[in-house]
């Protein structure tokens, strides 16, 4: 059983199309990554898939069931985490957990558990207007995951923090996929989807217009394996790194007149970029 399958999702609003028949499916154990610029609709997506928005065309599933007919129990499978909205500002980290533990009627343990996941155990007693954002960030990933979801959702987790704390985030997601869940987040950065993501789905105008593992889309679009040769003489120029200009480069090397050279491999973003006209921002 497919963890999320979304089917043939077309949504528009005030007649202006958001999604176009957009359909694929993640695994159990499986990141997937759906990239697009402001404005893409991957949040429509994800509330779509939770069961938040009725779609105009498709159906989603979440662990086999319709999203229209999520009951109260299939919730308590899922985590979410969507902004950094719905904290207790003068409430601790603990007492912020609380009020959620008991939703899921969970025991003080789990609490504690998914605080030191976090790493936040030490500052459990503190208010959260006295968090860093990227520490405000790991404890809603901690109340995101602490009833063990089966299916994780989170919307731009790692927007605005630092590299370390990002770091941080990516090393738990990474420790939650070992353990089986299935992780559906979406981002604007590329480097984050290609380091992170088992696969990505680039989302345009309302199209994917690529889904597939990061490596096997760059691989695709080999064309974009550009040479930059800089001579002795400061001229510099860029070529297709291919066979026919191997020939260019080695008459090149042969005049003894080269500084450097420097090969540059297609990325998710420079593929995006080639695809649309646009960057991912
Ligand atoms: N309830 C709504 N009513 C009308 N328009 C909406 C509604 N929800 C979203 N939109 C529009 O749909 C488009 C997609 O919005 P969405 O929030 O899904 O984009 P996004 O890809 O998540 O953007 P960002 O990366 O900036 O968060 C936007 O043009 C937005 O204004």
């Amino acid at each position: 059983m497919n963890a999320i399958e979304v089917r043939g999702i077309s949504q528009s609003f005030l007649q202006k199309e958001v999604l176009n028949n957009i359909s694929f499916e993640i695994q159990k154990g499986e990141i997937f990554g759906l990239l697009g610029p402001s404005g893409a609709g991957k949040t429509t997506l994800i509330n779509i898939i939770i069961g938040q928005i009725k779609p105009n065309n498709g159906k989603t599933f979440v662990l086999g069931k319709n999203s229209l007919e999520l009951s109260r129990k299939d919730y308590t499978q899922l985590g979410l985490v969507l902004d950094q909205l719905g904290l207790y500002e003068r409430l601790s980290c603990m007492d912020n957990l609380q009020l959620y533990a008991s939703l899921y009627q969970l025991e003080k343990s789990k609490i504690e558990e998914a605080l030191k996941y976090v790493q936040l155990f030490d500052d459990r007693k503190k208010t959260v207007n006295e968090l860093s954002k990227g520490m405000k960030q790991r404890l809603i990933i901690a109340r995101a995951i602490m009833h063990h979801p089966q299916v994780l959702f989170l919307d731009e987790p790692t927007s605005g923090l630092d590299p370390a704390t990002t770091l941080k985030i990516h090393e738990l997601l990474l420790e939650l996929k070992k353990q089986g869940t299935a992780i559906f987040l979406t981002t604007h950065n590329m480097e984050e989807a290609s380091s992170l993501c088992d696969r990505v789905a680039l989302l345009n105008e309302g199209h994917i217009i690529e889904c597939d593992t990061p490596v096997a889309i760059c691989s695709r679009y080999n064309q974009l394996n550009t040479v930059t040769i800089t001579t002795k003489d400061h001229h510099q120029y860029t070529i297709q790194n291919n066979k026919e200009n191997a020939k260019v480069l080695f008459e090149e090397m042969q005049t003894e007149n080269i500084l450097s050279i420097h090969s540059s491999e297609p990325t998710l973003g420079s593929v995006f970029i080639s695809l649309t006209g646009r960057e991912l921002i």
